[in-house]
């Protein structure tokens, strides 16, 4: 049988070829890679969007609460004295006011929009009242009032990070996972819209 036959001598140089091919598919492949945020960069991100999780947790207890007293859904002087100290609040974080009276706006918009789906829910039930709703004033609202500096703060990390490659799509992936709004996405969507437009994708 001929010595070529054997694949002793054959085995070796005709593998070279194949793993400088990998070699190259796999180099390719980490250039491909987009880019991401760095590691701190994705903590601030989780941590803001824990924290329209939390305030949009909220909405249904204010529902509940309404529900009982009757209150309007909308109440636009309370979301006038909200923004009034997020304006303070925001100059003295170095928080652009624009963005952080955008940003509180739609967290109004997310939580009415969640109020009304549950108010509409409860007529089509014909529902009674709740058996013991939480007080707005002394129970309810001093929650997001304490939520309101965080966001702040957390809103100047955003600032921070906007213009750092990926931190749009790792925003985008990460709110999938840790905002829920147990509807269709919408007031969801109406929450993050905001931070969705300032980040990088
Ligand atoms: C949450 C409430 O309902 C609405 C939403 C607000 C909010 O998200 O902070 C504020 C006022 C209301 O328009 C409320 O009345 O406290």
């Amino acid at each position: 049988m001929p010595r070529y036959r054997t694949g002793k001598t054959l085995s070796l140089p005709w593998l070279l070829p194949v793993f400088a091919l990998a070699a190259l598919i796999l180099l390719a492949g980490c250039q491909m890679q987009p880019p991401e945020p760095a590691d701190e960069d994705k903590v601030a991100i989780d941590r803001m969007l824990q924290l329209i999780d939390e305030r949009l947790d909220v909405a249904p207890v204010v529902a509940r609460s309404k529900w009982n007293s009757g209150a309007a859904i909308e109440a636009p002087e309370r979301e006038a004295q909200i923004l009034d100290r997020v304006a303070a609040e925001a100059a003295e974080a170095g928080v652009d006011d624009a963005f952080a009276r955008e940003f509180f706006e739609k967290q109004f918009d997310a939580s009415k929009q969640i109020q009304r789906r549950l108010h509409l829910r409860w007529v089509q039930e014909g529902r009674g009242p709740f058996a013991s709703p939480p007080d707005l004033a002394e129970e309810v609202r001093p929650v997001l009032d304490r939520l309101t500096p965080q966001l702040i703060d957390a809103l100047g990390d955003m600032q921070r990070i906007a213009r750092v490659e990926g931190a749009g799509r790792y925003l985008e992936t990460r709110a999938r996972v840790l905002v829920q709004d147990d509807f269709d996405g919408e007031p969801r969507a109406v929450a993050l819209a905001p931070l969705m437009e300032r980040m990088a994708r």
